[in-house]
């Protein structure tokens, strides 16, 4: 392949590195295809022409604010251009009416204050420094102007920087289209105040963020005709559960139980509460408190936010009462019972939190005692009571504590929305989406996969979005719109979504046939997608496989997807629930229509999912987007740390490279932008050499 640009002894240029990604240097000599280079760190290296890039050595020495006026958009000058920015505390840039967002790690409280605010209503974009101020002024300026909804779409890792600029995006919202001068709770004021209460029950420290988001959200805020705030909705995804009963060093549980634990002595001593390291639930991890963080103060800050949002006295103390409940639970243990296979209460301190659990939930003692050790079967002939052993029977706990949680998360969002109200009036919506980003380990579950499952949906949206704007834009250079193929990822979407025959449905099937172990899930996978060019089946792998995805090859470990993808209650634990005197937490878990089935009907998540994900592109489809891509430039968390091929990575799989691709209307040649997508595959080779 031919060099993108004219690349002659004296050029100055990028050349790959294994440590530093891109390393900048000077030709020296050039043989055919092989060329020389003197890197300006002394080394020298000899490399094939096509992984050589100029470097434009015009380039102003504090970066350029929109990337699409650098001269050579490649790879390593978006990164050099975002390092050097980074370095001044720029951490906004504009790819075209992109913004990439770089976590500075740091506060930086002169961006975001009142002042900043004034200056960007209004302003046109581009005219000022990026900023999340402006996209969402621009937001806000289409709403009014076209009557037409918008939508945010935030996207990044885990620790890249989502949660913080969504709740950029409300404040300004809230400043555009608040009330200026009204007291108490106004619908800005609750949206506002909605984010403190969520993050209390839905984040929780990670190794990746010490405030990570569990849980995907899609804020729509509406407005009335003149521009105001008038009602907002929540809506949330996939919160993790598994966090309720197991974390790992040095993770923490969800913040609500560390702030209880520090709550004011007499909610303690009411809650029989003592430190978090007395609880199984919080002590597997030895990571207690967090730096910077005062969980008493937080508390009291969670109790005034929930003030606000419109969660009563009443509630609250319900609330707090299964948050200690939960804890309790957790300090049950079983030891082997007299029969096989049964067990009791292992000993006087599991009874105390046994009796403690069940006056939490003003249940009754000895209900909870056997709806955690024993199974009721339901046979045509008879009814059967079966127990369970002590491994069974913790199950049952952590199953219990995980439902309950959850049900406890569903109502907070549903409470905050209905105390919030939505406007059935309002014609407009900006909605903004802060969900998690394309995720790859060492280990991939079923949680991996819905997550990667959400991105190619977003993806698919993403190059919707970018085909339409890019064919009007070829269509006005009067350019042959033709043969210009992008890729698709519709292929990977019904391998795992199609009905029936997708991974999705064939789970669903594997669940509900009694039979089933992740074996056969897996052996049935492989041959039903033998064929398919986005399924591999790992060599000597008995029970993984890896998919193909447009950030690149993902394994995934089907051991618990079974497990993980049944969504159900088990009897016992709902019958007791129900029964509790206290309305709160019997209204957590209201009777199921078929009450006279005893069974534990399965629901399957990855349906339910599939299903909300649906709903949510629907509504996106219905909007304006922008996007904002949040990079996390290292994994220490800390500030004037950009680690390069860590972020290559991120700009790879996060899509700005499309990002990019919509802003091609100022490249300096179009035959360049093709190079750079050829690079990363986006196009074919034939493509390029036709032109
Ligand atoms: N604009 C910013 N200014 C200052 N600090 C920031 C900014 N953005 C992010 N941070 C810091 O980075 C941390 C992680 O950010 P955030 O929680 O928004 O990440 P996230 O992408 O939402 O992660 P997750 O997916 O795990 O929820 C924040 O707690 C904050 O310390």
């Amino acid at each position: 392949m031919a060099a993108p640009v004219n690349i002659i002894v004296g050029s100055h240029v990028w050349v790959e590195d294994p440590v530093l990604a891109w390393v900048d240097g000077e030709v020296f000599r050039i043989n055919g295809e092989e060329v020389h280079i003197n890197r300006t760190d002394g080394k020298m290296v000899v490399a094939n022409i096509s992984k050589v890039f100029p470097k434009d050595t015009e380039a102003p020495p504090g970066g350029v604010d929109d990337m699409t006026k650098l001269s050579y958009l490649h790879e390593p000058g978006v990164l050099h251009n975002l390092a050097m920015r980074y370095e001044l505390n720029e951490i906004y840039t504009y790819t075209g009416n992109i913004l990439i967002a770089v976590n500075p790690f740091q506060r930086l409280p002169h961006l975001y204050d009142t002042h900043m605010m004034e200056q960007y209503k209004g302003a046109a974009f581009g005219e000022l420094s990026p900023h999340v101020f402006a996209v969402a002024d621009a937001s806000y300026r289409a709403m009014i102007n076209e009557g037409k909804s918008n939508s945010i779409l935030v996207s990044g890792e885990s620790g890249a920087g989502k949660t913080e600029t969504t709740k950029m995006l409300m404040r300004y919202l809230a400043y555009l289209g608040g009330r200026s001068g009204v007291e108490g709770r106004t619908v800005e004021q609750q949206v506002l105040e909605s984010n403190p209460v969520l993050e209390t029950f839905g984040n929780a420290k990670t190794v990746r963020n010490n405030n990570s988001s569990r849980f995907g959200k899609f804020v729509e805020i509406q407005f009335d005709k003149s521009g105001r705030i008038s009602g907002a909705a929540v809506r949330t995804y996939l919160l993790e559960r598994s966090r309720v009963c197991q974390i790992s060093d040095p993770e923490r549980n969800y913040h609500c139980f560390y702030l209880l634990c520090a709550a004011p002595p007499e909610e303690r001593e009411k809650y029989k509460l003592g430190s978090p390291s007395s609880f199984h639930y919080l002590n597997q991890s030895n990571c207690y408190a967090l730096d910077g963080v005062n969980d008493a103060e937080e508390y009291l800050a969670t109790r005034r936010a929930m003030d606000i949002v419109g969660i009563s006295e009443e509630e609250q103390e319900a609330i707090f009462r299964v948050v200690a409940a939960i804890l309790h639970l957790g300090n049950i243990e079983f030891a082997k019972g007299e029969e096989i296979d049964s067990s009791v209460i292992k000993d006087d301190k599991s009874r105390f939190h046994l009796n403690t659990t069940a006056e939490l939930l003003r249940c009754d003692a000895k209900s909870l005692e056997n709806a955690l050790i024993k199974r009721v079967m339901v046979t045509p002939e008879e009814i059967i009571t079966r127990t369970l052993d002590p491994v069974g029977a913790l199950g049952s706990r952590d199953a219990l504590a995980k439902t309950m949680y959850s049900r406890l998360f569903d109502w907070l969002v549903d409470k905050i929305n209905n105390s919030i109200g939505q406007d059935p009036n309002s014609k407009t919506l900006i909605g903004v989406l802060d969900i998690y980003g394309f995720e790859s380990f060492k280990l991939n579950s079923f949680e991996q996969f819905c997550i990667n499952f959400t991105n190619e949906k977003l993806q698919q949206h993403f190059n919707q979005h970018v085909f339409k704007m890019e064919q009007e834009e070829y269509t006005k250079e009067e350019i042959n719109w033709s043969y210009i193929e992008f890729v698709d990822n519709q292929d990977v979407l019904d391998l795992i979504e199609k009905k029936p025959g997708g991974i999705i449905a064939l789970l669903d099937e594997a669940c509900m046939f009694p039979k089933s172990t992740h074996e056969t899930f897996a052996q049935k996978l492989y041959q039903t997608f033998k064929n398919n060019k986005r399924f591999i089946k790992p060599k000597l792998s008995r029970t993984s496989f890896t998919l193909s995805h447009y950030a690149g090859e993902v394994t995934y470990l089907a051991d618990l997807f079974l497990d993980k993808n049944k969504d159900y209650v088990v009897a016992e634990h709902q019958d007791l629930l129900t029964a509790s005197t206290c309305s709160f937490v019997a209204g957590l878990f209201p009777p199921s229509p078929e009450e006279s089935s005893k069974s534990s009907k399965f629901s399957s998540i990855g349906s339910r999912f599939k299903l909300q994900l649906q709903s949510l592109m629907e509504t996106l489809s219905s909007t304006e987007p922008h996007y904002i891509r949040c990079v996390k430039p290292n994994n220490v968390l800390k500030p004037a740390i950009f680690e390069n091929l860590n972020i290559i990575q991120q700009l790879r799989c996060g899509g700005v490279l499309e990002a990019i691709r919509i802003s091609c209307a100022g490249y300096p040649t179009r035959r360049t932008f093709y190079e750079f997508l050829l690079r990363f595959g986006v196009l074919a080779p034939e493509v390029l050499d036709g032109k």
